[in-house]
């Protein structure tokens, strides 16, 4: 877990980052708890079935142990996920102190299990690609028992920009291009696939297709554009 952590404070998406954020970083380091290092991407009872043969199908053919971090032989990297995108960074980008202490990523805002989005995402660093497995929750509806498009959208800018980030570097969306092509059951397992088209300078491009677990109904197509920014900016 040490070194897990370590890893994290070092490192943006595996992109090492400026001497003055880690300073500021390491300092607010002393606030950590690490009951709030919890990865939230780790199997749990809302898992249906489905989603758990997913993840052990994946996770069988990873680089990393998940639970001891020690190296072993396998395409794919479970990527941790945990309730902020930068934990403990301070800066001025927050209107409060009481705002900085509440703030949690979107996706991981709600603490019961499976009433939202349950996900877990697996990265492909020689091929570049990245897939998720969502389950999403009842609080997602959208259409009667359907996912509101809002929370797709929220899950492909969630994946394609951790892919964006592992790739380019800190980057922020530009530009979300979706097509809607089937309503996705509420509840039910879907895979968000994700691929780098191409990067062009700053700019990062990435296509995303979301179907079902077998591959054979495809819900969702998008193309999305991320630019690479200096990570300070975020930080005032
Ligand atoms: C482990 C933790 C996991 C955590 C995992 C969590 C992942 C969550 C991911 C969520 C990501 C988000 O939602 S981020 C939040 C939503 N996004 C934002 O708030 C971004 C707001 N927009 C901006 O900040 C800015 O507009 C930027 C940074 C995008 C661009 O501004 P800039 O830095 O001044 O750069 P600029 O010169 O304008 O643009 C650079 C190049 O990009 C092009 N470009 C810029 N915008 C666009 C656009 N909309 N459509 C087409 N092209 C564009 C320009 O033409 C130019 O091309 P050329 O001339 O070079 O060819």
């Amino acid at each position: 877990m040490l070194a897990h952590i370590a890893r994290r404070i070092g490192h943006f998406h595996g992109h090492q980052i400026s001497s003055a954020i880690l300073r500021r970083m390491r300092a607010s380091l002393k606030t950590i708890n690490p009951i709030s290092l919890q990865d939230f991407s780790q199997p749990n009872p809302s898992w249906s079935p489905e989603m758990r043969k997913f993840y052990d199908h994946y996770n069988a053919q990873c680089d990393t142990d998940t639970e001891t971090y020690e190296n072993k032989t396998g395409p794919w990297r479970k990527l941790p996920s945990y309730n902020r995108s930068i934990k403990h960074a301070t800066g001025g980008i927050y209107i409060s102190k009481l705002i900085q202490a509440k703030a949690r990523l979107f996706t991981r805002s709600v603490n019961e299990q499976g009433a939202t989005f349950e996900y877990v995402a697996f990265f492909n660093k020689e091929e570049k690609i990245c897939i998720c497995l969502f389950q999403p929750g009842h609080l997602l509806e959208g259409a009667p028992g359907h996912v509101h498009g809002g929370a797709i959208a929220t899950m492909i800018d969630t994946v394609t920009g951790t892919l964006a980030g592992y790739l380019s570097g800190p980057s922020v969306t530009a530009n979300l291009n979706i097509n809607y092509r089937s309503p996705v059951p509420l509840g039910s397992v879907v895979i968000i696939h994700c691929a780098l088209d191409r990067i062009e300078g700053r700019k990062t491009f990435i296509t995303c297709k979301v179907t079902s677990t077998d591959e054979s109904k495809v819900y969702t197509e998008a193309t999305v554009l991320f630019v690479s920014i200096k990570l300070g900016s975020l930080f005032g």
